[in-house]
């Protein structure tokens, strides 16, 4: 079994470096998919509102049989949550549907920012961590300019911004504002999304051969060396475990060169139609 490193957060807390991700799993197929990822070493579940498998999750922590404190667990609040009462109303029924106390991570999904909602949920956010049923407070989707406005409307910087990232989407100017302000970021889609249409490019089979892994691990590989939090999804428990196994080797610079003929340049990714999974 292989544990995740763990990444620091800015509010002291820390995050599992590798977490599972789950749309679009269902509350039976979630169910089971936790169980697995849990005998394989995850011990962080990603999930939303959105994706409605947040009873699936639930009950898959709990058959796993592991420790409530040993999991890190992220759930998000969608556009409908938006809005200073209704984010409590949100994350309370959340944590019912999961029967959890508390979330280690609670995201506002994607920023509603024509009536500037995310700044008053943020402050919402705010309360509920520090009532404690969210450890950390973080954001998803959101641009430098959302986020400028957060920091300078609110007390609290976000944990985290989870975008979609991988090779394809490097999305590096992001990442420096994230990193000058002591942001984390997660990266979603970190495999290129469903069907996983990057892990058929040749540079990966050349690398895969010279490593002895696979696509999907050397693109993982590429993820933590980057210092990003990622959230691969997989239902299958051959690989999931599989995407955990990226700890042991490292690429090296030039061949972390060579992978840069997969960036899709500065305005790939979904960011001008958010619709957030
Ligand atoms: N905040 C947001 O707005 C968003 C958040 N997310 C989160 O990020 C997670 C991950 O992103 P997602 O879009 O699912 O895409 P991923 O990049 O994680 O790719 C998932 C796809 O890759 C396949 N796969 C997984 N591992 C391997 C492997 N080792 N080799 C080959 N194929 C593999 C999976 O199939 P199989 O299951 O059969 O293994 C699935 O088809 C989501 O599940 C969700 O939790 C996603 C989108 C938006």
């Amino acid at each position: 079994m292989t544990l995740s490193p763990l990444i620091k957060l800015n509010d002291g807390h820390s995050i599992p470096q590798v977490g599972l991700g789950t749309w679009p799993l269902d509350d039976d197929q979630v169910a089971t998919a936790v169980v697995h990822a849990m005998e394989a070493g995850y011990r962080h579940i990603d999930t939303a509102v959105k994706y409605g498998n947040e009873v699936g999750v639930g009950h898959g922590i709990q058959a796993s049989g592991v420790e409530r404190s040993e999991i890190f667990v992220t759930t998000k609040l969608d556009g409908q949550f938006q809005g200073r009462d209704r984010a409590v109303d949100g994350l309370e029924a959340s944590l019912k549907r999961m029967g959890l106390k508390y979330v280690d991570l609670l995201l506002i999904h994607w920023p509603l920012p024509r009536r500037g909602e995310f700044v008053s949920t943020w402050k919402t956010f705010e309360r509920l961590q520090a009532e404690g049923k969210a450890r950390s407070i973080g954001v998803s989707n959101f641009k430098p300019a959302h986020l400028e406005r957060l920091m300078s409307e609110c007390e609290v910087v976000p944990a985290v911004n989870q975008i979609q990232l991988s090779p394809a989407i490097t999305r590096v100017a992001e990442r420096e504002f994230h990193a000058k302000h002591g942001i984390v970021t997660e990266s979603y889609s970190p495999l290129g999304g469903t069907g996983a249409d990057l892990l058929t490019a040749p540079v990966l089979a050349q690398l895969g051969e010279k490593y002895g892994k696979t696509p999907g691990q050397l693109v993982l590989r590429w993820h933590i060396q980057q210092g990003l939090v990622t959230i691969p999804k997989s239902g299958n428990p051959e690989r999931m475990a599989e995407n955990l196994d990226i700890f042991d080797f490292a690429l090296d610079p030039q061949d972390l060169a060579e992978m840069a003929i997969l960036d899709e340049g500065p305005d790939a990714g979904n960011d001008s139609d958010v619709t957030g999974h």
